[in-house]
């Protein structure tokens, strides 16, 4: 199913789809030396709104950074640009994933003196991550063969599409093994998070976040521990480790894809009841309540799309 996406921006113009096209000798191609993020836009009663376009857009360049990628527009151009591709698209809610890669310039590993990064903006309708199912039944987890890669190997703060040869290959093994999603662990075999998720645990009624270390910082993550405390949860960031999960009340998983997607079961052992939790979906509908500006505390965290 070829993906429909429509209007593209391209390095600042856009673009039908079958024109936003780049060479076979794209640096990016060969050696994953692009970064990306993906963002939502949900409908609200005001119209579209991006949430916390801000935090991508910073993250954007935070990535473009740590890959000395010289990105040729601004924070403020790439945040109009966000804004356009969902009014030029006619969106009422999608997901958006900007894009910035090393060009056709040089074939040597080392991309320099190709770094004037290429960019473009895409964006497109993605439901449910993980299906309706996931949410309803909560998903079914296996944990990897693929351990996340150390600090030292890859910069697991970045998005960095290299970087997601390791977790396609935990998603193929997942989905080989029946599973919904692959938990990965670290070196060390402590909890690291999902191969597009973050990961969270509740046991008699305390909320875990997993804390960063090797892991993306995920901006829906840093969401719910923030909507979670105003609900009145005791919310701790902790080192954990596959058993505790096996022991907790609770386990779910966040993202901008994935949302707030419950967890029934992990290497075929039930949590908790084996069902999606009580909190997590108390958790999940203030999220979505949030993101589709039903709750005017979080004001600030949605860009309206005129
Ligand atoms: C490894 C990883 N960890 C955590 C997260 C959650 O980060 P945040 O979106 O800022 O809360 C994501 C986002 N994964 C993105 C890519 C999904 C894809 O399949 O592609 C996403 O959710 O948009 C990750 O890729």
């Amino acid at each position: 199913s070829k993906m429909k996406a429509g209007l593209i921006w391209f390095n600042g113009q856009m673009v039908p789809q079958e024109e936003a096209k780049v060479s076979v000798l794209t640096h990016a191609l060969h050696y994953g030396t692009s970064i990306f993020e993906g963002l939502r836009a949900y409908n609200t009663p005001q119209g579209p709104a991006i949430f916390r376009l801000q935090e991508h857009t910073e993250r954007f360049f935070h990535s473009a950074k740590v890959m000395m990628f010289e990105l040729p527009f601004s924070p403020e151009q790439i945040n109009q640009a966000i804004q356009e591709v969902v009014r030029a698209n006619g969106y009422t809610s999608c997901y958006i994933r900007p894009l910035a890669w090393m060009g056709a310039h040089t074939l040597g590993v080392n991309p320099l003196p190709n770094n004037p990064a290429e960019v473009m903006i895409a964006a497109w309708e993605w439901g449910t991550y993980l299906g309706e199912e996931a949410v309803r039944k909560g998903a079914r987890l296996i944990t990897s063969s693929w351990a996340r890669f150390p600090a030292n190997v890859m910069p697991g703060k970045a998005k960095v599409g290299g970087n997601y040869v390791n977790s396609a290959l935990a998603r193929v093994e997942a989905q080989q093994a029946g599973a919904d999603e692959a938990l990965l662990l670290d070196k060390e075999g402590f909890v690291a998070e999902g191969s597009g998720e973050n990961i969270f645990f509740i046991r008699h009624g305390v909320l875990y976040a997993v804390e960063h270390s090797v892991n993306l910082m995920g901006i829906t993550r840093d969401s719910v521990i923030t909507i979670a405390r105003d609900l009145g949860y005791e919310v701790r960031e902790v080192r954990a480790t596959r058993d505790q999960l096996y022991m907790a009340d609770e386990v779910f998983m966040v993202g901008t894809a994935a949302e707030v997607t419950p967890v029934s079961y992990l290497d075929h052992r039930a949590i908790g009841t084996g069902k999606a939790g009580e909190h997590t979906m108390k958790i999940r509908a203030a999220y979505m309540d949030v993101v589709h500006g039903k709750n005017p505390k979080y004001a600030a965290w949605l860009t309206y799309v005129k």
